[in-house]
Parts: structure tokens; C-alpha cells; sequence
């Protein structure tokens, strides 16, 4: 295993850790959040009681394969804890997410939790957001008026595709990626992107105040 898996490991095993008996607990999607269900399937083989929604079908797989209880909200309101990875995690715990494709259903997860906590690598942390490109989840009906305004607005947008086609998401969606530059302003920019018709979500997730745990290839784990 090389050093970045090892780190994502141990981010995704000591965020597990948190998770208590009884809990109801939101699995997050990507190689990082991998380690976190691998881990609760475990616990959950040791006989830890909880239930938890999935926030891509991926992930769901995963769960059921290892033998977690998967729920919906359609039996619960609201979740103890939301385990999570995340492509940017600035310094003020602000998110680029969405590099998986399932930013939509991780953002519902994320504002039905409690408590979050954002695992990532050394890699993931940054002093302002930007780098990453920001998905965005837009209906594919019109997405080319949605695309043309985001080259409108300097986003220098991309179709993201799969095997020459657009990706689509679990929600049925395209998604569009696109570059902004250093984000200085998270919130305005997460505003006027959603008020364009046929976008569903963006990639940012601000203001949820998560629990973040950075793992270092030095094999560091750190708590912020
Ligand atoms: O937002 C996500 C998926 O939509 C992932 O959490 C994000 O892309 C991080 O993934 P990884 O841990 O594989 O780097």
C-alpha cells in the first residue's frame, strides 16, 4: 500500500472510531470514505447496532456487502454522524466536494447530520479553495445554456464524460466542472451558481463547521 492510501486509511479508521452505538450515520462516497464503511463493517461484524444512509449507490454496495444496516429518509428525519472525504477543506473548514460525482446526495446526508467529519490526506488541505475544479450538478435538459453561462461567468467550464459520454450521476445528472480561480468568495459564488436554472448543486460545501482529520503521509493523523 503506498504512503497516500495508508493516509487515507488511517483518516477513514480514526473517523470510524467516532461512531457509537445506536448511532444512525451517513457514509460518504470516494477512496477516503472507503475506509471509513470498510472499517464500520467491521465494527458492525463485532456487533456495533447502527443504521446509516449511503450517499451514492457505490457506497450503498459497499455497506450492504459488508453487512451495515442501510436506512433511508424515508424512516429518519435526521442523522447522528456523517463521515465524509472531501477534494478541498480550507483552512476555515470550507469544501470543495464532488471529484466522486455524488455531491448532490452528499450534501443532503451532510445537512441531515448533526455532526460531520471531513477525512482527506495532507493533500486535501489548503489555505483557500480553487484549485480543484468545482462540480456542479445540472439537469441534462439545456445543460449547453447552463455550460454557455458558465464560460459567461470565467468559469471555464467542462463536461465531465465517461467512456466519450457525459458521466452521469446517481440523481440521473450531468456534471459540469469548472475552474474559478482562488475562490476568495465561497458563498457569493455558491449563491449566483444556484439561482441558474437547471443547476441542481454545487460542489461547495460551506458553513457546515466539520470535525476535519488530516492524515499525513508521515503517518500523522491530525484532528482540526
Ligand atoms: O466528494 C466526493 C465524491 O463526490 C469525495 O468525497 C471526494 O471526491 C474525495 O474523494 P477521495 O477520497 O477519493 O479523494
Amino acid at each position: 500500500m503506498d504512503a497516500i492510501t495508508k493516509a487515507k486509511k488511517a483518516a477513514g479508521e480514526k473517523a470510524a472510531a467516532l461512531v457509537q452505538p445506536g448511532m444512525l450515520v451517513g457514509l460518504g462516497t470516494g477512496s477516503t470514505a472507503y475506509w471509513a464503511i470498510e472499517k464500520i463493517g467491521q465494527m458492525v461484524k463485532e456487533g456495533l447496532n447502527i443504521q446509516a444512509v449511503a450517499t451514492s449507490i457505490a457506497s450503498e454496495k459497499q455497506a450492504l456487502a459488508l453487512g451495515i444496516p442501510i436506512t433511508s429518509f424515508s424512516e429518519i428525519q435526521q442523522l447522528d454522524l456523517d463521515i465524509d472525504g472531501a477534494d478541498e477543506i480550507s483552512e476555515e473548514g470550507q469544501l470543495i466536494k464532488g471529484g466522486g460525482g455524488s455531491l448532490l446526495r452528499e450534501k443532503i446526508v451532510a445537512l441531515a447530520s448533526r455532526h460531520r467529519v471531513i477525512v482527506g490526506d495532507e493533500r486535501k488541505y489548503v489555505k483557500t479553495l480553487g484549485k480543484f475544479p468545482l462540480p456542479i450538478e445540472v439537469v441534462p435538459f439545456g445543460w449547453e445554456l447552463v455550460f454557455k453561462t458558465l464560460q459567461a461567468l470565467q468559469g471555464h467550464p467542462t463536461l465531465r464524460t465517461k467512456d466519450d459520454q457525459p458521466y452521469i450521476t446517481d440523481n440521473s445528472n450531468y456534471i459540469i466542472d469548472c475552474s474559478f480561480g482562488v475562490i476568495r468568495e465561497p458563498e457569493q459564488l455558491h449563491q449566483q451558481l444556484k439561482t441558474l436554472t437547471g443547476v441542481v448543486e454545487t460542489g461547495l460545501f460551506l458553513n457546515l463547521k466539520p470535525t476535519v482529520i488530516i492524515a499525513y503521509e508521515n503517518g500523522d493523523v491530525k484532528t482540526i
